[in-house]
């Protein structure tokens, strides 16, 4: 048998989250329960002192003691309420902090997937507007049940008085629990398709601002505009139809709940004739009635607690999503190998790396090329586990990246991309982000390696400028991701394309200090130009979702195909014959290594196809 949480993980995900989050402000919570009834006993409490002291001054009795007994339960109330919307304010923003801080970390624990599955206007639009929605929750059940003791105590109290009264309010109950009813589950439905509209709107709000100066070299604000804001109809109808259900619900309530406070105080009129009521058990009678047709108050609960169970859903979604696990294999001593066994990896449906084999011996530097879409970025990826492969393991010094803990892992490997991300207050923590303990001597001689040093120092502050305030060129932000990495440090060097920026100049003094740094570090490299290729110790060719080669840039450009991934037609070079060695052949005589490179980086037996194209 399936439960719930099965048939809808978000759903499952969403109650856990509700359940931990109402823990965490257990106390308050409880307390605020408390208050919220002991707000509605005194409300209750009051109907029958007053009927009480009514009936003591119309019998000219000394009635001073329930007079005081009405004004201090009207001065409690007062207190209660204050109390209550305290106590509500402080549940709200500490569920709110709590789910905010929780659905962030998982986030970025689930990587580059979340932000793919739901894009990254959506994902701040649940952090920021549905967490707080949902952070009402255990405010709005501890409100809702203060809410529902009101007329469940009302009725008591009129059965205390007389069954009759309780009998006759009884008899309408059944068509407000119904209005009741309606209220939540449309609500619910409303709410939800409000909440995503408004997510739609976030996520083209954040894909226009970032393309923004595209729309404006393509002269297209105003379609951009049109698009950012196609879904608003359909929040339109979502707002208005929760307007409309909550109103039809109102109406209705005006029109059965007075029919049955009048049938109630007839009942207690006809009692007052026959002398069976006094004057105050009317007036109490009457009170009463009011409370147990209170169900304005709980339309206004119920879809309350409606909306924010909508928007907990959508954060459901969020943490449905599987974050990384890490293992508790620690890494042992090594010199970095990488070997990739039989790596097979999906993207979008497509299988973009089929059976990748690859063993890169430590310490040295291995560049992947291949046309665009071929997968260089996504292997990169696969190499330092910023993603897990579909299938096939990916191993360093012989430990699958699975199979390490996160700190093993993240120390060991160093990352610097195409277009790097600058986290940190200042230029200085954020070239020293990662690390334990950054000195800043460490991070200038980073800083050096990657030409970038010259520059950092003519900022206003220098190292300490705040990252906002530090205009920089593509080469420039280049240069800051490669300095972050070189002060990474790590047995294992991944270069997404990060030279890409560069000018020749500036690209040629980096390689030669990335390739004289000894042979502490292997290197992987997506490289597009032919000169970057041509600095490592071999260079892997990646096509149609395979290793087509692996060798040396200087053998392979006899190569016509291979010139061609670099924009290169047929020249003095190419032999006129564009059979593509198998692999087997770009290992050399020893069937090891390649041209005097043996040993050091090849491909597994069967990497490649290793057949002609
Ligand atoms: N999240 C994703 N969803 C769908 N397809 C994806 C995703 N990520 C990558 N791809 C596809 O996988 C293929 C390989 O992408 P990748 O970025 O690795 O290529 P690349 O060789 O680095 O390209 P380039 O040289 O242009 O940077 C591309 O066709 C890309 O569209």
């Amino acid at each position: 048998m399936t439960s719930r949480a099965d048939d809808d993980p978000a759903a499952g995900h969403a109650r856990t989250l509700l359940r931990t989050a109402t823990r965490y402000s257990g106390s308050r919570c409880a307390a605020l329960c408390l208050v919220s009834i002991a707000a509605t006993g005194a409300g209750l409490l009051l109907p029958a002192a007053l009927g009480r002291a009514l009936d003591l001054l119309l019998a000219h009795a000394p009635a001073t003691r329930w007079v005081l007994c009405c004004a201090g339960l009207v001065l409690l109330l007062g207190l209660l309420d204050a109390v209550q919307t305290v106590l509500t304010g402080t549940v709200d923003a500490r569920t709110t902090a709590w789910l905010r801080r929780r659905l962030t970390g998982h986030v970025l624990g689930a990587g580059p997937r979340a932000a793919d599955r739901f894009g990254s206007g959506d994902l701040v639009a649940r952090l920021v507007g549905n967490a707080a929605e949902a952070g009402t929750t255990p405010a709005a059940r501890a409100a809702l049940v203060a809410a529902l003791a009101g007329p469940v105590g009302g009725v008591v109290a009129l059965g205390l008085i007389d069954w009759w009264l309780a009998a006759v309010f009884l008899a309408g109950a059944p068509v407000l629990a119904l209005l009741l009813r309606a209220v939540s589950r449309d609500t619910s439905e409303s709410a939800s398709r409000y909440q995503r509209a408004q997510g739609r709107i976030a996520a083209a709000l954040a894909e226009a601002v970032e393309g923004v100066r595209t729309v404006r070299a393509a002269g297209t604000e105003d379609r951009e505009t049109a698009r950012v804001l196609r879904p608003l109809p359909d929040l339109s109808r979502a707002g208005h139809r929760m307007w409309r259900v909550q109103g039809r619900a109102a109406a209705r309530a005006v029109a059965v709940a007075p029919l049955l406070q009048l049938a109630v105080v007839a009942v207690a009129g006809v009692l007052l004739t026959r002398g069976r009521f006094s004057v105050g058990e009317v007036l109490a009678s009457s009170r009463y009635a009011v409370l147990a047709t209170g169900v304005g108050v709980l339309v206004g609960r119920l879809a309350g607690l409606a909306r924010a169970r909508a928007a907990a859903r959508r954060l459901g979604e969020v943490e449905a999503e599987p974050t990384t696990a890490f293992g508790a294999r620690r890494l042992p001593d090594g010199p970095g190998r990488l070997e990739l066994r039989g790596v097979t990896a999906r993207r979008g449906g497509r299988t973009v790396l089929d059976g990748v084999d690859l063993d890169v011996p430590g310490g040295t530097t291995l560049a992947v090329v291949g046309r665009s879409g071929s997968g260089k970025s996504l292997l990169a990826a696969l190499a330092g586990r910023l993603a897990d492969p579909d299938a096939g393991d990916v191993l360093l010094d012989g430990v699958p990246l699975r199979e390490l803990p996160h700190d093993d892992l993240r120390g060991a490997v160093g990352y610097a991309f195409a277009r790097p991300a600058l986290l940190g207050g200042t230029i200085g923590q954020a070239l020293g982000l990662g690390l334990p303990s950054p000195s800043p001597g460490r991070i200038r001689e980073a800083a050096r390696t990657a030409l970038a040093d010259d520059f950092v120092r003519r900022l206003p502050d220098g190292y300490d400028t705040a990252v906002a305030d530090a205009p920089r060129s593509g080469g420039e932000a280049q240069r800051l991701g490669l300095a972050r990495a070189f002060a990474h440090g790590g047995r294992l060097l991944i270069l997404d394309d990060a030279l890409s920026s560069l000018d020749t100049v500036t690209e040629r003094h980096i390689t030669d200090a990335l390739f004289g740094d000894g042979p502490g570090t292997t290197r992987l490299l997506v490289a597009h130009r032919g000169a970057t290729a041509a600095c490592a110790d071999a260079v892997a060719w990646l096509d149609g979702g395979r290793v087509r080669a692996v060798g040396r840039h200087e053998e392979l450009w006899r190569l016509a195909e291979y010139r061609a991934v670099f924009g290169e037609g047929a020249g003095p070079a190419d032999t006129g014959d564009s059979d593509v060695p198998p692999v087997s052949d770009t290992r050399g005589g020893n069937g090891e290594g390649h041209d005097g490179m043996s040993g050091r980086i090849r491909p597994a037996a069967a990497a490649g196809d290793g057949t002609a194209p």
